[in-house]
């Protein structure tokens, strides 16, 4: 089995940006899923859903069925090759955080490596007011967010407790894209 690293962040943190730079530099060669796009190719090949938004308002349990299947087809794709999975540590809802990785998602991954890509919460605004016109993304004061990136450290350390992944915490800040994707690409080689 080869590695698993889960890539994590607030959306509009940079995370694709960042990582996208750092894997030009690498020695490894990686393959790149996205756990909510696994998530969805899975429901499909069901015959549950056609689409993104179907799978939102499946049961529960389907969810959480889709969950546990999409962290088995990742974790059968690092016996071939390191995998880089990019989800979320929380999920924030009206109700309160979700785990990101629930137990049922974690068990199957078994992360060796969990990253965390920061940003000062005034950043992250201004990146999600750029991004405004292509994606539709939750309105969240500084406030708001520095509260979501600590719950995205906390949880993150958790999955560490059950795992033995290590946590590697990136800051992504306005102008220094260059030296996030430079320590990024270093961690990816240290594996
Ligand atoms: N260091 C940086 N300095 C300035 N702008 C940045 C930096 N890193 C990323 N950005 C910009 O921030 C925006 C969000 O980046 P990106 O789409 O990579 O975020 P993301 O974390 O992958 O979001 P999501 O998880 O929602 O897909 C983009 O417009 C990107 O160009």
């Amino acid at each position: 089995m080869s590695e698993v690293i889960v890539l994590t962040g607030s959306p509009g943190v940079g995370k694709t940006t960042v990582t996208d730079k750092a894997l030009e530099s690498t020695e490894k060669t990686y393959q790149m899923v996205n756990y909510g796009d696994k998530m969805l190719e899975v429901a499909k090949d069901q015959g549950l859903v056609e689409d993104r938004d179907q799978m939102r308002k499946l049961e529960p349990s389907q969810q959480k069925n889709l969950q546990k299947k999409a962290g088995e087809e990742i974790s059968k794709m690092a016996e071939e090759k390191p995998v880089i999975v990019d989800t979320h540590s929380t999920i924030k809802t009206p109700r309160g955080y979700l785990p990101g990785m629930p137990e049922w998602v974690l068990k199957p991954l078994n992360p060796d490596l969990i990253i965390v890509i920061e940003a000062d919460p005034q950043e992250i605004i201004s990146r999600r007011k750029k991004d405004q016109e292509e994606r539709e993304r939750d309105l969240e004061t500084e406030e708001d967010l520095a509260e979501h990136q600590s719950m995205n450290r906390s949880a993150a350390m958790a999955y560490s407790v059950f795992t033995g992944a290590t946590v590697k915490i990136i800051q992504n800040h306005d102008g220094k894209l260059e030296e996030a994707a430079q320590k990024l690409s270093r961690v990816f080689d240290e594996g």
